[in-house]
């Protein structure tokens, strides 16, 4: 999806947790994007856990990425508080993992880097480290003093995906489920779509919520209560959308080509049928913000995590797509506001 040219501004690239594979995948996206000529990134993170594996080249500002990539990979140092043992996150390396992400976005918005691509956290390790945030989502939109208007979009080469209610219980989900947020979320993946995708006319596929999306009422009201009126307000506003549909078949084969985004009511609704059909080439991307900002859609698989002088059995694919995906993103955005 996409083909437009590579960013001339680096990419930004987050530490994430430092136990996870993150370290290893920035070692393997330089490794191959520089063999490629590729895009440029330059890492935030701690030169400690690498430099023994790669060359690297530490830097001070985004701007000397281009120079520097050809020689090593390109690191704005953070230091992680203790020792990094792969496989064992430690909270008191939250820290760097937060600041990575803090310096990341700060760049973005200076325009010194052409956005953020962050590496799996683990959000649990950063709960208890005190992080007040469920996810990088609602973070970066609080780094970029829009909180609320975040949204979540998976991308793959098959589906998009963007869910209603994010990183709540399912409880939660269908009890704050509303028209109002239906409508909010729709209305951004459509601006985004045209800003950061280049469409002309995107067509949103709205999900139901219940089996058969309600059957008339018979297996719950939500689709006449809430989705029905969030889809009249959303035409009322010139936005191309149908629904609610059931949501056991609207991601089959025949049904994905009639739209370009599913609006799914909760996060497994959309993540499910993405990650089955795609989690190599899974990205996920943040909407609605004045960075752009993508990621793998994997987490930290602190299972396979190793240190960055074994060989990484981590599938990079995916990283490697968020990078392409944010320098397209990039491209387009900039082509917009010429
Ligand atoms: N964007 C982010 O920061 C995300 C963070 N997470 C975090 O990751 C942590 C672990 O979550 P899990 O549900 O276990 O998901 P996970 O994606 O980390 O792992 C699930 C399974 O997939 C495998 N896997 C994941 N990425 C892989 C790759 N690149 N190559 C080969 N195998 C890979 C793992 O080894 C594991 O067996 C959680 O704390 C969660 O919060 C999860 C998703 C996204
Ligand atoms: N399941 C997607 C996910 O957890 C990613 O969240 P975020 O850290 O990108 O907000």
């Amino acid at each position: 999806m996409g083909g437009a040219l590579p960013s001339t501004l680096p990419l930004a690239l987050t530490l994430g947790d430092p136990a996870g594979i993150g370290p290893q995948l920035a070692i393997e996206a330089w490794r191959r994007l520089r063999l490629a000529r590729g895009e440029t990134f330059f890492w935030i993170g701690d030169p400690r856990l690498i430099e023994k594996a790669v060359p690297v080249v530490r830097i001070e500002h985004p701007e000397e990425t281009a120079k520097a990539f050809e020689h090593g990979l390109p690191i704005l140092p953070v230091f992680c508080e203790t020792t990094v043992i792969p496989g064992r996150p430690d909270p008191r390396n939250a820290a760097a993992t937060i600041e990575s992400i803090r310096l990341a976005v700060r760049h973005a918005l200076a325009g010194r880097a052409g956005g953020v691509v962050t590496n799996p956290i683990a959000k649990h390790i950063l709960a208890t480290a005190g992080f007040p945030y469920p996810g990088h989502t609602e973070f970066l939109a609080a780094l970029c003093d829009q909180p609320g208007a975040e949204i979540m979009m998976l991308v793959s080469p098959q589906l998009r995906v963007v869910p209603v209610t994010v990183h709540v219980s399912l409880r939660n989900a269908l009890d704050t489920l509303k028209t109002d947020s239906i409508v909010k979320v729709a209305e951004t993946a459509s601006r985004a779509l045209k800003s950061d995708f280049g469409m002309i006319e995107p067509r949103l596929a709205i999900a139901g919520l219940n089996p058969h999306a309600g059957e008339q009422g018979l297996m719950g009201d939500e689709e006449q209560a809430i989705i029905k009126p969030a889809i009249e307000r959303l035409r009322e506003r010139g936005i191309l959308c149908h629904g609610p549909l059931p949501p056991d078949t609207m991601f089959s084969a025949h049904a994905r080509p009639t739209y370009d985004a599913a609006i799914c009511m909760y996060h497994d609704q959309a993540l499910i049928p993405l990650k089955t059909l795609d989690m190599a080439e899974g990205v996920n991307v943040t909407l609605g913000l004045p960075i752009i900002r993508t990621s793998p859609d994997h987490g930290t698989a602190f299972d396979i995590a190793a240190p960055a002088t074994d060989a990484c059995v981590a599938d990079v694919s995916s990283l490697l797509a968020a990078i392409r995906l944010a320098a397209q993103m990039s491209t387009h955005r900039k082509g917009k506001n010429r």
